[in-house]
């Protein structure tokens, strides 16, 4: 049902259109390529590709998706390059091309942009006629969770360890909050004042980093200190020396069923863009909404009816 070619006829522009409004977006606010990333995953991840996480809250539907706390901390920045490519996609071709689409051909336009590996973006996709915060956690893995809880998340939903590992290579971009790692880094026990598989340096930099976070809580430190705004494999690297930031990425270097991908991975960027590229290619077409399961949204945060609960 989906092809690449979904919009040769009805917007021949579309893929140009994408490409020079991500370009443009990235140049100036570098945010954008991580912040989608992290997006299009949540969005996939709680009932498919479908621009669940798009709708904003209103008085008919006031608990949507993005009003979820796991997803209060989603880049501003990569919501706003979504309304301006729709916006440019509405002139051209209007009621034409699905927000599912655009975040769908963005995130990979982006991560192509700062490094990554290019891979095939099936279009067709319909936008979702719901979006409710209370699936959010039940479906998103979180930083705190043991290795057999994370894996479950993600086996449950049909996607390999491997899958999984590969796909957390995302964290070679971007930026986490303070709060996400805190413990970590100040009080970790009773006998350590830091995680001791944490390394002395990381920890000193964080601490300086989120000394005042409680009165800032906005602050944020590089996922991947040595290559913070490129798509490589630096993360894997980090990961088996101490230099993960979340609890969730040094246990991936440690459990024995991930181990063997982190370290392959962080020697051979080649194996681990392969992987990438497999795992997204898989995550971009998961639950898709097609046909009269969907509708193409005019607006990318409302529903076509408003009233729609
Ligand atoms: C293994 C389970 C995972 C956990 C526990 C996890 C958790 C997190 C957390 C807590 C943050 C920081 C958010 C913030 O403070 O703003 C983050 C950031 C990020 N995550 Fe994950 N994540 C996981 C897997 C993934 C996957 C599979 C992807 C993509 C396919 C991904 C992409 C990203 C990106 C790109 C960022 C940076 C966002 C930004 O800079 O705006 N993560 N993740
Ligand atoms: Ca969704
Ligand atoms: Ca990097």
């Amino acid at each position: 049902k989906l092809n690449v070619d979904y919009y040769k006829q009805t917007c021949p522009d579309f893929q140009k259109i994408v490409m020079e409004t991500i370009y443009t977006k990235q140049s100036t606010s570098p945010a954008t390529a991580p912040g989608i990333l992290r997006l299009f995953f949540h969005d996939c991840i709680t009932d498919g590709c479908d621009a669940s996480i798009l709708i904003s809250s209103n008085a008919y539907n006031p608990h949507a998706e993005r009003d979820a706390d796991l997803n209060l901390s989603l880049s501003g920045d990569a919501f706003d390059v979504i309304v301006k490519i729709k916006n440019a996609l509405e002139l051209a071709c209007p009621g034409v091309v699905s927000c599912s689409d655009i975040v769908a051909q963005a995130t990979r336009d982006l991560v192509k942009m700062v490094g990554g590996p290019y891979y095939p973006v099936r279009l067709g996709r319909k936008d979702s006629l719901e979006s409710d915060a209370a699936k959010v956690d039940e479906n998103l893995p979180t930083p705190k969770m043991t290795m057999d809880q994370i894996i479950e998340k993600f086996t449950r939903k049909g996607f390999t360890v491997k899958e999984m590992v590969a796909m957390t290579g995302a964290h070679t971009i971007g930026f986490t909050h303070c709060k996400e790692f805190i413990g970590r880094i100040y009080n970790f026990s009773a006998t350590s004042d830091a995680d001791p598989t944490m390394h002395p340096k990381l920890v000193e930099g964080l601490r300086s980093v989120c000394h005042n976070y409680t009165s800032d809580p906005t602050m944020a430190a590089f996922n991947d200190m040595r290559t913070p705004g490129r798509f490589d494999n630096a993360y894997f690297q980090n990961v088996l020396n101490g230099l993960g930031l979340l609890t969730s990425d040094s246990l991936l270097g440690v459990d024995p069923r991930t181990k063997p991908y982190v370290e392959l991975y962080a020697k051979d960027q080649q194996a681990f863009f392969n992987d990438f590229v497999n795992a997204m290619e898989k995550l971009s077409v998961f639950q898709v909404k097609t046909g009269r399961q969907g509708e193409v949204r005019s607006r990318c945060d409302q529903f076509n009816n408003i009233n729609r609960a």
